[in-house]
């Protein structure tokens, strides 16, 4: 992110034919892509999603609503175009990439699905470590490289979507883990369990957090956790970040992995912008943590990066603001 260029462009920002801030704070967005562009006249053409998907060993503790099979099925319905993503990033220009990099069961070959898988599934969270070191590390070069591939055929903003039975349990964990919150504030209803399974969800979660020691760096934490998507995504931003492109998050689970890629990469921060605010509960903790605002707030709950693809147009609306005309360009007469 260009220093100069931002101050640049904010001053701009004050010489556009509108009042002082009357565009609130897609001023703010459409200084920051300036920044990250490096040019005072940011443009966003084609996004992309990367919809990592892995499978949680913690789903035997009844922790979802649905059966884990769906993991699997939803993967063949991203191929397929049948899914509520597939049809947000038609809207949205915005191209579709599913990397499974832990799905149980054999996916076909296709070619928009990037094959990684690290194991099938994590280890049962409540019970022991998801991954070891190393399959979490397998993980977060998996999202590497899927981001390596959508930026290479021409994403200029890049978001990550989630598609795993169980993983609002793996994403609570992880950010209870990562900000020393209690089960509690973050365990929320994910695809829509009971008060019982809501209980079974707060269990499993403080069964996991009681094995984390102090002094656990974030990726030995996430290994501990889980799961194989959320480190995933961490590294699909950490790659976009590399390649200095504006990185749009999602709800719960994709912002978990956002957390700790920005544990990982303090800086990333400035690359970030929040698709929307989810429903799940957790999600305002996260988005605090950040430091970060959303730009939609529209009560959803389901995932796959729909939130973040559904942000991408405002995104390049926000970036058209410092091309429209100055006061002085315009003829316009400036306020007192
Ligand atoms: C048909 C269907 C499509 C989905 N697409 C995303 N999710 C979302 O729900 C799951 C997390 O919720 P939980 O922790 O309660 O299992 C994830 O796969 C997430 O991406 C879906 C869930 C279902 C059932
Ligand atoms: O916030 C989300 O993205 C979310 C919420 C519930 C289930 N899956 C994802």
């Amino acid at each position: 992110m260009r220093r100069d260029i931002l101050e640049e462009a904010q001053k701009r920002m004050e010489d556009l034919t509108k009042p002082p801030r009357s565009l609130g704070y897609l001023e703010e967005v459409a200084v920051r892509l300036a920044a990250i562009q490096g040019r005072v006249k940011p443009e966003l053409g084609r996004g992309a999603v990367v919809v990592a998907a892995a499978d949680h060993g913690v789903v035997a503790e009844g922790v979802s609503a649905y059966p884990q099979e769906v993991t699997r099925q939803m993967v063949l319905n991203f191929l397929r175009g049948g899914a509520a993503i597939n049809q947000f990033a038609l809207a949205a220009d915005c191209e579709v990439y599913v990397l499974d990099v832990g799905v149980m069961g054999d996916l076909p070959d296709h070619p928009r699905l990037l094959k990684a898988k690290v194991r099938e599934g994590t280890r049962n969270l409540a019970l022991e470590p998801a991954l070891t070191r190393e399959e979490a590390e397998r993980a977060l070069e998996a999202g590497r490289r899927a981001a390596r591939r959508a930026l290479a055929e021409g994403a200029t903003l890049l978001a990550a979507g989630d598609m795993g039975i169980g993983n609002t349990t793996a994403a609570a964990a992880l950010t209870a883990g990562l900000l020393g919150l209690p089960p509690e504030r973050v365990v929320g209803r994910g695809t829509g369990v009971g008060e019982e399974g809501l209980r079974r969800k707060r269990e499993a979660v403080g069964r996991a957090l009681a094995r984390l020691r102090p002094g656990m760096d974030p990726l030995g934490v996430a290994a501990e956790l889980g799961g194989l998507e959320l480190i995933a995504i961490a590294g699909v931003y950490l790659e976009g970040y590399a390649q200095g492109v504006p990185l749009v998050l999602d709800g719960f689970p994709v912002t978990a992995g956002a957390l700790l890629a920005w544990k990982l990469e303090p800086g990333i921060r400035d690359h970030f912008f929040a698709g929307h605010l989810s429903r799940e509960p957790g999600h305002r903790y996260l988005l605090e943590a950040l430091g970060l605002r959303p730009l939609l707030d529209l009560d959803l709950a389901l995932g796959e990066g729909t939130g973040a693809v559904l942000a991408m147009p405002l995104l390049r609306a926000a970036a058209r603001i410092l091309h429209m005309a100055t006061f002085a360009e315009a003829g316009v007469s400036r306020g007192g």
